[in-house]
Order: C-alpha cells, then sequence, then structure tokens
C-alpha cells in the first residue's frame, strides 16, 4: 500500500473488537495509532488479526494520556463514554470521533461542556475476539462519517479515507444514525430476549411485533424531524436480518457474557424523544423496559 501523506496522531481510546480493528486498518495505511487506556500503565498491546482470509501480527503502543494525539477515535460501548472522556485531560485542538451503537452520547459530552470538536460515526465494519489476542473480521461493513453541525470534512478525513474500508464522508450524519439506531432498536432486544440470531427474526412469528414497533420508532423519528418511512425500516430490518443472518446481536452477546447492554442509547433514547412528543410507543417501552430491568444486575 501506498505511504499515504500524515501529519495528525491517531488515538484509539478502547481496544476492544471495533477498536483493535480499526487500529489493524490504521497501522495497514501506516499511520501508527496509538491506544489511551489510564487504567494501566504503558505497555505495547500485542494482536493478531485474521481479514480476509489472512491473519496478521499488529503490536501497538498505548499509553495512559492523550499526550500529542490530535484525533482520538472512541471506540467504548455508549454508556462508558462521557464518563471515561470526563476523567481525561483533553486538549481543546483535540478532535473527537465516537464510534459506538446508539444515540445520546453527543449531548452529554456537549452537557460536560466539551469545546472539542465532535465527529459521530455510524460504523457497521464488525469484529469479534476468538481468544485474549486473536481477533476475527466478521463483517466488512461501511463508516460513515459526519458532523451535527458542519457539512465540511475535516482536513484529517482523507487519512481516514484511505485507511478504512469503505470510509465516507456524509453532510447528513443524523439521517444515518437514526437509521442504525432505529434498526438496532428493532434487531438488538428481541434477539436478546428471544436469544436467537439475527437470522431467526425472518420467522413469521416475529413479523407483527417488527412490524408494529417499526411504526412506533418511525413515529418518534418523524416527530423528531428524520424522514424515516416505516416501511422503509421494515425492509431494511429485513436486509440486516439476511446479511447477519448467522450474527448474534452484540446485545445478545452482552447478555451471555453478563455485561451491561447499551438498550438506554438504543431503545431508550427512543423511548425519552417518544415521551417528551407524548407519543405513544408501547412495544419500545415494553423491550426497553425489560432490557433495562435485567440490566440493573450490571450497572
Ligand atoms: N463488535 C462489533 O462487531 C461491533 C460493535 N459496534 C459497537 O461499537 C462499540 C464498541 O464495541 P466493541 O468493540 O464490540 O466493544 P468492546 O467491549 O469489545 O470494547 C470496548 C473496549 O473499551 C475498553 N475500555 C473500557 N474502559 C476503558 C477505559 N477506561 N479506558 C480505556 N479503554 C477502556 C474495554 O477494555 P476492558 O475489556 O479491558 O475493560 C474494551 O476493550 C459498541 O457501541 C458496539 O455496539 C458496532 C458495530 C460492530
Ligand atoms: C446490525 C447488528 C444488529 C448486527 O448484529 C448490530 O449492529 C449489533 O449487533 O449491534
Amino acid at each position: 500500500m501506498t505511504q499515504s501523506v500524515e501529519s495528525q496522531n491517531w488515538g484509539i481510546i478502547g481496544a476492544g473488537a471495533v477498536g483493535s480493528l480499526l487500529a489493524s486498518m490504521l497501522v495497514d495505511a501506516q499511520l501508527i495509532p496509538r491506544f489511551i487506556d489510564a487504567r494501566r500503565s504503558a505497555h505495547r498491546r500485542n494482536f493478531v488479526v485474521e481479514k480476509s482470509g489472512r491473519s496478521q501480527r499488529y503490536s501497538i503502543e498505548t499509553q495512559t494520556n492523550v499526550e500529542g494525539i490530535s484525533v482520538l477515535l472512541v471506540c467504548l460501548k455508549a454508556w462508558q463514554v462521557s464518563t471515561i472522556l470526563a476523567s481525561l485531560d483533553l486538549p481543546k485542538s483535540l478532535s473527537i470521533v465516537l464510534v459506538h451503537n446508539g444515540m445520546g452520547t453527543y449531548d452529554q459530552l456537549k452537557g460536560l461542556g466539551l469545546e472539542q470538536a465532535i465527529y459521530l460515526t455510524s460504523n457497521t465494519h464488525a469484529a469479534r475476539w476468538k481468544s485474549a489476542n486473536s481477533l476475527q473480521q466478521t463483517g466488512h461493513g461501511q463508516l460513515w462519517l459526519g458532523h451535527p453541525l458542519t457539512s465540511t470534512a475535516p482536513p484529517w478525513f482523507s487519512s481516514l479515507e484511505f485507511a478504512i474500508e469503505n470510509c465516507t464522508w456524509t453532510d447528513d450524519i443524523s439521517q444515518k444514525l437514526w437509521l442504525k439506531l432505529a434498526i438496532n432498536a428493532v434487531i438488538n432486544p428481541l434477539t436478546a430476549i428471544n436469544d436467537c440470531d439475527n437470522g431467526q427474526l425472518l420467522s413469521d412469528q416475529y413479523q407483527a411485533t417488527i412490524n408494529a414497533l417499526c411504526v412506533e420508532l418511525s413515529k418518534i423519528a418523524i416527530g423528531s424531524g428524520v424522514d424515516l418511512d416505516a416501511k422503509v425500516l421494515q425492509q431494511n430490518v429485513r436486509d440486516i436480518c439476511h446479511i447477519t443472518a448467522l450474527n448474534s446481536s452484540s446485545m445478545r452477546e452482552d447478555f451471555s457474557n453478563a455485561r451491561r447492554s447499551e438498550i438506554d442509547y438504543i431503545n431508550g433514547y427512543f423511548d425519552k424523544a417518544a415521551t417528551e412528543m407524548s407519543i405513544d410507543c408501547p412495544i419500545n417501552r415494553t423491550l426497553y423496559l425489560s432490557v433495562l430491568e435485567r440490566d440493573k444486575n450490571y450497572a
């Protein structure tokens, strides 16, 4: 691969499945990212990534703070983002890129008074750990990047676009985020509660619930100024269930691994918006409260 012209220092907080996958893509493009982890002393993180049938070794420097970093990819679970970023000393010039499922962290960070530029993404590049240091890419997806207030891509975007497969700037990130949020609000709680793969949601028994839930979510999105037709959403949910038929959703994985889920930032986000607009959404509420009740054990 040709060396890209690079003057940024890339940091990644969250050396989990997504953070390590994106780190490997940056290394492949010779961008030399560093992991940030204030919980541990400085070290090198060594791992193997299996991508497109090839295994490659990576060794990434891990530092305890964001010193020297100019672009920070935040690959944490949604519920970790505000607490962890608030605990770090972040320079004003830092660009923050949020890479997680769900919505609500942007407002939380702005509410905390963060003055840095915060970019949002909708990411479908997927990976899972086969063992502690061996990662497998499980989905060649897409990463949409945008900013809620500006349609101009930052100067470092060309490097990210060069490094990350199917990385595209959008001047309407809100539309992409709401569609992904709605898809997750259908697939994630239903697969977690029913303990099934994504593809099983295509069976007849789930269609009435899925269709009615899509109508509710569409009403909330439209009430929030986002054009999200219920039929288009239903089709998108079906398409994702087909494409990811054998996948176990991230919420189902959280259930099986006794971890807190991201429900507050998915169905909870819809529930809050529905309540503010006095839109009755009983199916979304039931799913939200059911997973929330389970999550109390893992707060
Ligand atoms: N996995 C996937 O394929 C996909 C995931 N997503 C979304 O991307 C986001 C990240 O997911 P994923 O990578 O799977 O999640 P992981 O739980 O694998 O990654 C989160 C990482 O953050 C680390 N972390 C926790 N606290 C800190 C801290 N204080 N400082 C530094 N690092 C910390 C964790 O380390 P430790 O475990 O040591 O605590 C963990 O490695 C989620 O929102 C998920 O829904 C979206 C698309 C696909
Ligand atoms: C699209 C989907 C449902 C794929 O599994 C996902 O994003 C998740 O599991 O969180």
